[in-house]
């Protein structure tokens, strides 16, 4: 994973898909012959809407540390498209600056100090979370991919937290089975590894009663980039976070809200117990 130019992230948001196609519909607009201007202006107006809000959020959300700076920048200036990790990494994984926030906040709000990633890439959230816990607490981040464990745990080195998370490689789903033998629990989940495993992930955590009393689990691409309402853009990802959303509603044992953050991120809570 040599360190190369770094490259704009690509639109993976329905946020920032809408700004692209918006973006696009202008430039044709103004080029078109005879266009309305009152269209050409409204088009021009709602592409300004939908471009600037990622970066008035950025803008308007506590900096992130130097050390996940750091981690960002080395995550995009990686050359992943010749790296021997498992295909499909792409710099597009890493959840960044924002969500980043959200994660710490809620590690904040719920006191956590037993946290379990599901899907850890280079670290960006991990090491988030990990900066908003005390000394005692633990990240623990599954990821089954070798070679991005070795990239995030090269930068948690450097960092002055990094103490504080525990990797294990492989398979989440043999990992939360070893958990739930070992009678683990967690107080905060972050679940943001393959798609289709999510909804096996939640029963192994209600299940295997890996959660703490008042335990919150975090879900990211919960909207998945439109997917689940758009029926011509339907990828296998689309169909299992669908799939997922709509098993979430009819299942008594949780309460969730999913919140329009990024490519979408929905909170859970146990109600049964
Ligand atoms: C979207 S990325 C995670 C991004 C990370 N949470 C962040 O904020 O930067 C998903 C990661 O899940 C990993 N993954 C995919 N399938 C997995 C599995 N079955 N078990 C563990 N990790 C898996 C991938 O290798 C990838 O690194």
């Amino acid at each position: 994973m040599p360190d190369g130019v770094v490259a704009p992230p690509r639109p993976v948001t329905p946020s920032t898909i809408l700004a692209d196609e918006l973006t696009e519909i202008c430039r044709q607009l103004e080029l078109a012959p005879g266009a309305d201007p009152a269209l050409v202006d409204r088009v021009r107006r709602s592409r300004d809407l939908a471009a600037g809000m990622d970066p008035y959020l950025d803008a308007c959300t506590t900096r992130e540390s130097p050390a996940l700076a750091e981690l960002a920048r080395r995550t995009r200036s990686a050359d992943w498209s010749t790296s021997t990790a498992g295909t499909g990494l792409e710099q597009e994984m890493l959840s960044g600056h924002v969500e980043g926030q959200v994660l710490k906040f809620l590690v904040h709000l719920s006191r956590a100090e037993r946290i379990l990633e599901i899907g850890m890439f280079t670290g960006y959230s991990a090491l988030a979370m990990a900066e908003a816990m005390g000394d005692n607490g633990e990240v623990l981040a599954c990821e089954m991919d070798p070679e991005v464990a070795r990239f995030a745990q090269e930068c948690f080195e450097q960092s002055d937290v990094g103490q504080r998370i525990a990797v294990a490689v492989g398979p989440a789903s043999e990992t939360l089975e070893r958990l739930a033998a070992a009678d683990r629990q967690f107080d905060l989940v972050f679940i943001d590894a393959d798609k289709p495993g999510y909804t096996g992930y939640l029963q192994q955590l209600l299940d295997g009663e890996l959660l703490a009393p008042g335990a919150v689990i975090a879900v990211d691409n919960t909207l998945m980039q439109g997917q689940p309402w758009l029926d011509d853009a339907n990828t296998a990802n689309g169909a299992a976070i669908a799939a997922f959303n709509a098993a979430l509603t009819y299942d008594d044992r949780i309460e969730q809200v999913l919140i329009p953050l990024r490519d979408g991120l929905t909170l859970i809570r146990r109600v049964d117990r």
